[in-house]
């Protein structure tokens, strides 16, 4: 992975992406986005609020990879239902007490604050314009006081959004700017849209231990290398040795997911029950529609020291 640096690379963002790729930013407020789209006609839409990705088409287009509920709120109110919301410093429901998120939402604050759109990047991956970087920044100095006082640490992150003809990468750089040591978890919850979820396998997990939120909460091994989805599935698998998870839909591959320094992985679909009583899950039986392939760093905690830096990510294939 590319080495790099956070705040001062992301002041350095140029123009060098390819003077092909267009992009646009529209609205304003909370409701800003930014569009970038390839000449070949690949976009991917991102929220500045939660830096949320809402809209990765691919196939010249035409095919729109991620699922977004209908009624996913789009004006800062509240967390996305859909695309690729940013989950940190916690997952889940942050530890009862004694730890530094115990104050914190479920999912910590990345995903409702408000990101900076830092410009398109250098050309140091050396993108043509078959491809464009699209960088955002977040820092403690742009929280809510509510969020900065539930955890009052320096930290800088930068979230890169690399779109390029078949793939969608999604990386997060993080930096202790601060005196104090700190630990958070992190993931990117990206729910996939697929066509019939009867159809669909997760496959690539064999022999991964995870827990079953759904069931018992307690330690599983998958046994089985192709997950099917036949009722709701929480599943946290962790210190995965492979780096790809697949969603295969109707026995042909539709997409693979490549994490790079994340090891874990949660599998999610609400089904029946829990996507109608979700009152921004629309419509109630789009769970049909969409599956979470969630890559992390949510098995006990990452530390960062002083002046420390973390990075790590994904890369989605869109393989229609
Ligand atoms: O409703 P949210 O806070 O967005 O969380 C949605 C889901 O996120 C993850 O997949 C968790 O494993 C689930 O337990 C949770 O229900």
């Amino acid at each position: 992975m590319v080495d790099r640096t956070n705040r001062p690379s992301a002041l350095k963002a140029t123009d060098a992406a390819g003077p092909e790729a267009q992009i646009d930013i529209v609205g304003s407020g909370a409701s800003s986005k930014v569009i970038a789209t390839l000449p070949s006609g690949e976009s991917v839409e991102v929220l500045l609020f939660g830096a949320t990705v809402t809209s990765w088409k691919s196939n010249g287009g035409k095919t729109e990879n991620l699922w977004l509920s209908e009624k996913a709120a789009l004006d800062g109110s509240k967390a996305v239902r859909g695309g690729v919301p940013v989950v940190f410093p916690v997952f889940g429901p942050p530890p009862k007490s004694d730890h530094p998120t115990s104050s914190l939402p479920q999912h910590g604050f990345a995903r409702t604050s408000r990101w900076e759109f830092l410009g398109k990047s250098s050309a140091e991956d050396a993108l043509g314009s078959d491809s464009v970087k699209l960088d955002f920044g977040l820092y403690s100095s742009g929280l809510t006081d509510e969020a900065r006082k539930a955890w009052p640490l320096d930290f800088g992150l930068v979230y890169s959004v690399t779109l390029s003809k078949d793939s969608l990468q999604t990386v997060i750089n993080v930096r202790n700017e601060g005196e104090q040591s700190f630990e958070f978890q992190f993931l990117l919850h990206t729910y996939f849209k697929i066509q019939d979820i009867s159809k669909v396998a997760v496959n690539g997990l064999l022999g991964v231990t995870y827990i079953d939120k759904v069931l018992d909460a307690t330690e599983h091994k998958q046994s089985d290398n192709s997950i099917k989805i036949t009722g709701e599935v929480d599943r946290v698998y962790a210190s995965i040795p492979q780096d790809t998870t697949s969603i295969v839909e109707d026995g042909k591959p539709r997409f693979d997911v490549v994490r790079d320094n994340l090891q874990d992985t949660v599998v999610w679909n609400p089904w029946i029950e829990k996507a109608k009583s979700m009152g921004d899950f629309s419509p109630d039986d789009d769970y049909k529609h969409m599956v979470c392939v969630e890559v992390g760093a949510v098995q006990g905690w990452q530390k960062l020291d002083k002046g420390e830096v973390f990075e790590g990510g994904q890369t989605i294939k869109s393989l229609l």
